[in-house]
């Protein structure tokens, strides 16, 4: 790889520790954290010292771990007990990314397959169970992209919203993953990256890593996608996603939805890019994905400077739903879907890569 090009890893583990970049002290500052217990781990998630569905997943995947290798459980009920109440504590710090869960269960049920082991075989196989979930977001972001690049062109531009990069994930990214494969096959894939308020994602960590990688990224804000599509600028909207229903509805940051549908009013495709381990065959359609709300001093107090009233009534969430319709393809692993989504999905599930 270019040695001029950098990425970082939003997570790691070192020497037996979990160690994380505080997302939330991009861009002025890259700190590595560690996180020494579960109550590290909640808070780190709940924060967004760490996040992004599948980096939320991994993480609390060494955060369950963490919460039982100093175990003194005599026998493996009492063991899985203490995982149990672990798992569910993990499980409370955000709704909406179902890799949170969909890794936590993953991890319940390695315990589960290892109870006849002792207990230093237990701890051993929970512990490789979170490096094979790390280790397997990599490779399958990797896929996303590969698969995401057949539908683009050297010297395209995209626009994303949010962070969907190799932040969000064990490498890579998703949505940003063609992006990366691009530059280094020597394409110039251009991006238009939205701020994305409150958080800003998109400015602190999306124009952040794709600069340090040496990518053409300009920054907008949400309200200006509408203007820069009507020019002709923008040539697919790809984006990240948290949860993908079993109809092929999508779940992402809030501000995805009125993307979809500028994109569907300029005729522009609007790609998601899933891991399977986002697509969420339990829940039917996006009616029933649980959007996380958050603290209106997100929106009020945005790092600290107060720039509405205060008392102001606040609606945050952080999520909403794009309507499978507004879809043109969701990328995965695995292939690309196109609709009708609920056949696709159930397909695409079943198949091994
Ligand atoms: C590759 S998943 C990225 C996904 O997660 C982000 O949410 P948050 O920053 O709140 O964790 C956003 O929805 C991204 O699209």
């Amino acid at each position: 790889m270019d040695k001029t090009k950098k990425s970082m890893l939003s997570l790691k583990w070192e020497d037996g520790n979990l160690v994380i970049l505080d997302q939330t002290k991009l861009p002025m500052e890259t700190e590595y954290i560690l996180l020494e217990t579960v109550e590290d781990v909640w808070d780190a998630i709940f924060k967004l010292k760490v996040r992004g569905a599948p980096a939320i997943g991994i993480a609390a995947a060494y955060g369950l771990y963490i919460s039982v290798r100093a175990s003194k459980a005599q026998s493996f009920e009492e063991f899985y007990e203490e995982l149990r109440n672990n798992e569910d504590y993990l499980a409370s710090s955000r709704p909406t990314a179902v890799n949170l869960f969909w890794a936590l269960k993953r991890m319940e049920k390695r315990a589960l397959s290892s109870k006849e082991k002792n207990m230093g075989e237990i701890k051993e196989d929970l512990l490789q169970e979170a490096h094979n979930i790390r280790q397997e977001d990599e490779q399958m972001c990797k896929a996303i992209g590969e698969n995401l690049l057949t539908l683009l062109k050297d010297e395209m531009t995209v626009l994303t919203h949010c962070n969907a990069g190799g932040l969000a994930t064990a490498k890579y990214g998703t949505a940003l993953a063609p992006v990366f494969l691009a530059k280094d096959k020597g394409w110039n894939i251009k991006v238009f990256a939205d701020e994305t308020r409150p958080l800003l994602q998109g400015a602190r960590l999306t124009a952040w890593e794709l600069m340090q990688y040496g990518i053409d990224v300009t920054l907008i804000c949400d309200n200006m996608a509408a203007h820069v599509m009507s020019k002709g600028w923008i040539d697919a909207v790809i984006t990240g996603c948290d949860r993908v229903a079993a109809n092929g509805d999508a779940a992402n940051k809030i501000g995805t939805y009125g993307l979809a549908v500028l994109a569907k009013a300029h005729d522009i495709p609007f790609y998601i890019a899933a891991p399977s381990s986002t697509i969420d065959i339990d829940t039917s359609d996006g009616e029933d994905i649980v959007i996380e709300e958050r603290h209106g001093d997100e929106i009020c107090c945005g790092f600290g400077r107060r720039t509405a009233p205060k008392g102001v009534k606040v609606y945050n969430p952080a999520f909403d739903v794009t309507p499978c319709h507004l879809i043109t393809a969701i990328v995965t692993e695995k292939g690309i879907l196109t609709p009708p989504y609920s056949e696709a999905i159930k397909e695409i599930l079943l198949k091994q890569v």
